[in-house]
């Protein structure tokens, strides 16, 4: 039952009617019990379904179990998740209310800075493993934001990071806004998302302005040049009416030169966009190197002097050795593939 298409038929055989349907689904997916409400349970839901229903809620708790939790020190708590399979991913509960879910297991884009980007791809995370991630993160704290900017290419997996926005946006209590799409950019992504009930704000992992050394960092990321996915950004960005989120992983003496500031100025003044500088976190036996805070804030300072809006953040966590993947790593019996 790994997609929200399987827990509707499973519903539905139940003599579950639309309106049963949206009510468990929204009950789930903000974790609060299946008894609770206004009216009791026994005058909303036909026997059939009363009957069945804990079986289903026991089979939707099992989609996405806790197997450990890393508090950090700045508020952030990693999670690593247990799927139905017995695979594993993460999640990262954020400070101020977000949580961050995986949408893949393993990565095929394979960015050259990126523990999950080693693995390559394992397998597709089902819609509704999505949903339980926020349904899992929702029994710990509160949470009025879900970024897709855990594990994994959402653009690979569209058609169910897509079901799970959308259910997300209707019956899980959340803005549009709320919904981040994290990607390293894909024309499907530039079709998909406009034609969508629920649209969510774009995060675009650009992490260089040279198609040359994007082309390094991201190897198996679309041949789009850096130019045209800004563009592609901002046309939806005109359509949604809030900002683009532009990443940028800071790589020491990699993206953060002269030439890349400049070019960052070129391609982002006077767009509605948000450029997010993250220090590199690192991952073991990697060459980068994270620049110096005080270096980083420099280049933030002079790229706002420049016209484009810029915030320096850290990546969540950093203190558990919690970077994108590595806690699954950690847990993992197979040995990594070197890069
Ligand atoms: C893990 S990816 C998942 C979403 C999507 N695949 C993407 O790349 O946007 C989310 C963000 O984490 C960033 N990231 C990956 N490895 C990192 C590292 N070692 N240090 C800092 N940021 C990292 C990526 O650059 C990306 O912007
Ligand atoms: S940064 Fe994103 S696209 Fe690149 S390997 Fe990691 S998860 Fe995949």
């Amino acid at each position: 039952m790994r997609q929200l298409s399987d827990v509707r038929d499973r519903l539905r055989a139940l003599g579950a009617g639309p309106s049963h349907e949206r009510r468990v689904l929204r009950l789930w997916s903000n974790a609060l019990p299946q008894d609770s409400g206004s009216r009791a349970i026994e005058d909303f839901l036909p026997k059939s379904l009363r009957e069945g229903l804990p079986a289903v809620e026991a089979e939707l708790a099992g989609l996405a179990r806790l197997v450990s939790r890393h508090p950090g020190e700045d508020g952030s708590e990693r999670l690593l998740v247990g799927l139905g399979d017995g695979q594993t991913c993460e999640s990262v509960l954020l400070p101020r209310g977000g949580v961050c879910v995986s949408s893949q297991i393993g990565c095929a884009v394979g960015c050259t800075f990126c523990m999950t980007g080693r693995e390559g791809l394992v397998r597709q995370i089902g819609s509704a493993e999505i949903v339980a991630q926020v349904a899992l993160a929702r029994s710990l704290r509160p949470v009025r934001k879900v970024v897709f900017m855990g594990m994994g290419e959402p653009a690979h997996n569209l058609a169910n990071v897509m079901d799970a926005i959308d259910l997300l946006g209707t019956a899980g209590n959340l803005g549009h806004k709320q919904l981040v799409f994290s990607t390293v950019g894909d024309e499907r992504v530039f079709e998909r998302l406009p034609r969508g009930p629920v649209k969510p704000a774009l995060a675009l992992s650009l992490h260089t302005t040279r198609a040359d050394l994007r082309e390094e960092l991201l190897p198996r990321a679309p041949r789009i040049a850096p130019q045209d996915l800004v563009e592609a950004g901002d046309a939806y960005v005109r359509a949604t009416g809030y900002p683009m989120q532009v990443q940028w992983t800071l790589l020491e003496d990699v993206n953060d030169t002269a030439e890349e500031l400049d070019g960052i100025v070129r391609l982002l003044r006077g767009k509605h966009a948000v450029l997010n500088m993250i220090p590199y976190n690192s991952v073991p036996d990697l060459p980068y190197r994270r620049p110096s805070w005080e270096k980083a804030a420099a280049i933030a300072r002079t790229l706002h002097q420049r016209g484009v809006l810029t915030k320096l953040r850290h990546s969540a966590g950093q203190d558990v050795e919690g970077g994108c993947g590595q806690l699954r790593a950690r847990g993992r019996t197979v040995p990594i593939v070197a890069v």
